[in-house]
């Protein structure tokens, strides 16, 4: 009924617009009011100034050549954490972050810059890496797609508040706590748009406090919803069900603790991507737990400037280590390669390598397990070596490739190294290794793989030199 003639009361805020309110006051340092200008960017995207004494501030979404002024919220003996109080002007490059949740939800930092500066920022953290260690880069190519919304796959939480309102989302930048959205930016649209049905869905069903996380997978023919659920609730999975089949997805469930059982519920998983190599297309099979990599467009123009970069690999011996289901070891053995050996820490994996190598009638791609932080494969009559290594780079394979050559044994030493790696530090520590042992890079790439964020997938083309 409409209030005539009365004053509406005031409107408590919503929970997002408390937390919208609180994203440039939190923990406020009242006596910390100077003008500083932003000097340049750290490497996760922090704008970086220095104070009247010279301390260096770490500022939340601040850009070089602003001018603003400063909360500290976090105090350390050498540097401050701050974020924008005041901003005098706008750099260049500062856009309106496409997304509504930005500054709140720890998925991505890097939405207020353009693409393009994203990128010159990317491109300038893997120089600086490089830098650091001492290793001799080429100027650095810079890959990159126009389209934001890459992200095929996403773990999202879910939580019901104790007044019973389900949130579902990405936990926040700093702390644990989930940031309850509507959408998201970067999930392919099959993804994106499922959201906000999921949450209706889950405010039905019975039990939602069994939930844990949702997986959200989107293959070439396929989206698959896979539930963390503590115990089975049988009027739960009927809902599952009947969701699943009116949004079209492939649903499991993985019910209990110890053992926690896969069961799934609406349809059958068949997830796969394809790639092409030159003429010839490839269809790699995985399972839903495996590794692919998030940005499928992205994944294949890295391979292709990968092949681009080596040539004519007709008759090599190639080894693909940290293989996953076969991405370059199946690419190499498309592009012509006599022989290709994936290796691989997860026998699900492998076992898929092959069964992908069979199904795409490679009969020179072989695979085997190992783990390579402990065993390392003789490198004995391999032209190409290929790494692809988690987080923490390939240090002990090479050390060993090192030893290899100051020792003299170079048969033990592929002529080429291609290293790809998502994190720059370890790679350059590793490229390091390399470069004092006699290899030169030749070739450097950095991919934006993760759109938006302030990671960056990197690609190096090492050479030895002839003997
Ligand atoms: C970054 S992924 C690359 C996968 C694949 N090259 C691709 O392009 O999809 C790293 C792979 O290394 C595997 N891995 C991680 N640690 C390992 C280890 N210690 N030994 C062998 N493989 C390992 C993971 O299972 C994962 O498949």
């Amino acid at each position: 009924m409409a209030l005539l003639g009365q004053k509406r009361p005031a409107r408590k805020p919503t929970r997002r617009e408390k937390e919208v309110a609180s994203r440039d006051t939190r923990d406020v340092d009242d006596a910390d009011s100077q003008w500083l200008t932003v000097v340049r960017l750290a490497h996760d995207g922090r704008g970086i100034a220095h104070d009247a004494t010279g301390k260096t501030q770490f500022i939340d979404r601040a850009l070089p050549g602003e001018r603003v002024t400063l909360a500290i919220h976090r105090n350390h003996k050498r540097f401050d954490e701050a974020h924008v109080r005041t901003r005098d002007n706008a750099a260049e490059n500062r856009v309106t972050p496409p997304c509504e949740y930005f500054g709140i939800c720890g998925g991505c930092e890097l939405q207020h810059m353009t693409l393009a500066s994203q990128r010159t920022h990317k491109v300038h953290v893997l120089s600086e890496h490089a830098t650091r260690n001492g290793v001799d880069l080429p100027d650095i190519q810079s890959l990159g797609e126009d389209e934001n919304r890459y992200r095929r796959r996403a773990r999202i939480g879910v939580r019901v508040t104790d007044a019973g309102e389900i949130q579902l989302g990405f936990r926040s930048r700093g702390n644990n706590k989930l940031v309850d959205i509507q959408t998201c930016s970067v999930l392919v649209p099959a993804l994106a748009n499922l959201i906000a049905p999921l949450r209706e869905l889950i405010n039905t069903l019975e039990a939602p406090k069994r939930l844990g996380h949702l997986e959200l997978l989107a293959t070439d023919d396929q989206v698959i919803v896979i539930v963390r659920q503590m115990k089975a609730v049988p009027r739960d999975a009927e809902r599952w069900q009947a969701f699943a089949q009116a949004h079209g997805l492939v649903f499991g469930w993985r019910v209990g603790s110890d053992p926690v059982v896969m069961e799934w519920l609406a349809g059958t998983p068949d997830a796969a991507y394809s790639l092409t190599v030159g003429e010839t297309s490839l269809r790699l099979a995985f399972s839903p737990g495996d590794f692919v990599q998030v940005n499928a467009p992205l994944n294949q123009r890295l391979i292709d400037t990968a092949f681009e970069w080596l040539g004519d690999v007709t008759g090599l011996n190639v080894m693909d280590l940290y293989a996953g289901v076969g991405n370059l070891t199946l690419a190499a053995a498309a592009a012509g390669a006599k022989q290709v050996t994936g290796i691989e820490g997860s026998q699900g994996m492998v076992d898929q390598l092959i069964a992908n190598a069979h199904a795409n009638g490679l009969d020179q791609v072989s695979a085997r397990r190992a783990d390579l932080s402990r065993s390392l494969p003789s490198l004995e009559g391999i032209d190409l070596l290929v790494l692809d290594p988690p987080r923490d780079g390939a240090q002990p394979l090479c050390e060993e490739l090192a030893r290899h050559l100051h020792a003299g044994k170079v048969n033990r030493a592929p002529a080429r190294v291609l290293y790809i790696a998502c994190d720059p530090t370890t790679l350059m520590r590793d490229a390091r290794l390399l470069q004092d042992a006699g290899y030169r890079v030749t070739r450097a790439l950095m991919a934006d793989m993760f759109v938006h964020t302030a990671h960056l997938e990197s690609m190096l083309l090492l050479e030895r030199a002839a003997d």
